[in-house]
């Protein structure tokens, strides 16, 4: 049974229109006139227990949009959504018990006062034991380094401190799904680094489920392998992130420097050419024939030095959102 179902799911936003000026100001009072934005559109997906997976859109696609109906703080305009068997806008305690939403550019800890001091309101909100909070505290702080940080005011913490703390914060209760909007917006690449690693372990230690948003795609490459894309509040693609790639960047690039200048007609032989400068010839591969192809110019050819690279996955997402076609 899926942990999230989402079926025909739908939001649509009322916006009152006021036309500049007093007389707009008067008639926006008296009789308002209202736009729709369709910010989701009639989407369907079911994520399974422990599934950790990359939820992925431009600007203004519908991603915190439809979080926002997963946890229950927006109630959808038509469809059906279920999240660990509730309704998430009855928003009854025990469905709150199950989740967490984390927000990377919004924070519940307290600004002024040590996240420590945070971390016993929560505990407090959701009745966990002294024992328990305890357990939890140790090794929540420990998976994320944070032991010595959280007597500190959390103002003096640095920003990838205060988002770990964040989600110490946020798991302290052990939710069975967690939502997490941009977690590593702002960081660096370190924090970046940290950040995800935690959620990985996190993840595989309590098989919770997790869905992400992220503009970084280092994010999602490392964690999911999974990916949903919405585009226009329009489901465009949902399922494995290899799978994707396959389709739409089906070669690699390989970069090939060859003892001495070979004439282009005798390098045709090992792929599309891309460029050739001196003794340096870029070829594109396609993947199912990479390592042959690379073995053969080993074994034919005098190579000082071979590299391959994959296309940037920002580049093969962006180009699929800019074209509406999947
Ligand atoms: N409360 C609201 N009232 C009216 N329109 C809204 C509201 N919230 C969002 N929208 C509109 O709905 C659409 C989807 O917004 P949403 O914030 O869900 O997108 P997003 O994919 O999370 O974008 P981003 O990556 O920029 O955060 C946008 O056109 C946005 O302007």
């Amino acid at each position: 049974m899926p942990v999230i179902d989402v079926e025909h799911l739908t939001k649509i936003y009322p916006v009152a229109i006021k036309q500049p000026g007093l007389k707009g100001t008067l008639t926006h009072f008296f009789r308002r006139t209202y736009r729709q934005v369709k910010a989701v559109q009639d989407i369907s997906f079911q994520i399974e227990a422990g599934e950790m997976v990359g939820f992925l859109g431009p600007n203004g696609a519908g991603k915190t949009t439809t979080l926002k109906m997963l946890t229950g703080l927006i109630h959808p305009s038509s469809g059906r959504v279920e999240v660990a068997g509730y309704v998430p806008f009855r928003r009854q305690p025990q469905f709150l018990e199950k989740i967490s939403l984390v927000m990377g550019q919004k924070q519940q800890l307290l600004w002024d006062l040590p996240a420590l001091d945070s971390l016993k309101i929560n505990a407090a909100v959701y009745k966990i034991p002294d024992r328990i909070f305890a357990r939890r505290l140790q090794e929540l702080a420990e998976m994320l380094s944070l032991q010595e940080k959280l007597t500190q005011p959390v103002r003096k913490l640095s920003l990838g401190e205060r988002m770990k703390a964040e989600l110490l914060a946020a798991l302290l209760h052990h939710p069975q799904v967690l939502f997490l909007d941009e977690p590593t917006l702002g960081l660096d690449v370190n924090a970046q680094a940290a950040v995800r690693e935690f959620l990985k372990e996190y993840n595989q230690r309590y098989q919770a489920t997790i869905l992400l948003t992220s503009h970084y795609m280092a994010d999602i490459t490392a964690l999911c392998k999974r990916v949903i894309l919405i585009h226009q509040g329009r489901l465009m693609y949902d399922g494995s992130l290899e799978e994707l790639l396959e389709r739409f960047a089906p070669c690699r690039e390989v970069r090939v420097e060859l003892a001495h200048p070979m004439p282009p007609e005798k390098l045709a032989r090992y792929g599309e050419i891309e460029t050739v400068e001196g003794q340096e010839v870029r070829f594109l591969v396609r993947r199912e024939k990479l390592t042959t192809t690379i073995s053969q110019i080993l074994a034919q050819l005098e190579v000082i030095d071979l590299s391959v690279t994959e296309p940037p996955i920002e580049d093969v997402i962006g180009r699929l959102f800019s074209t509406g076609v999947v």
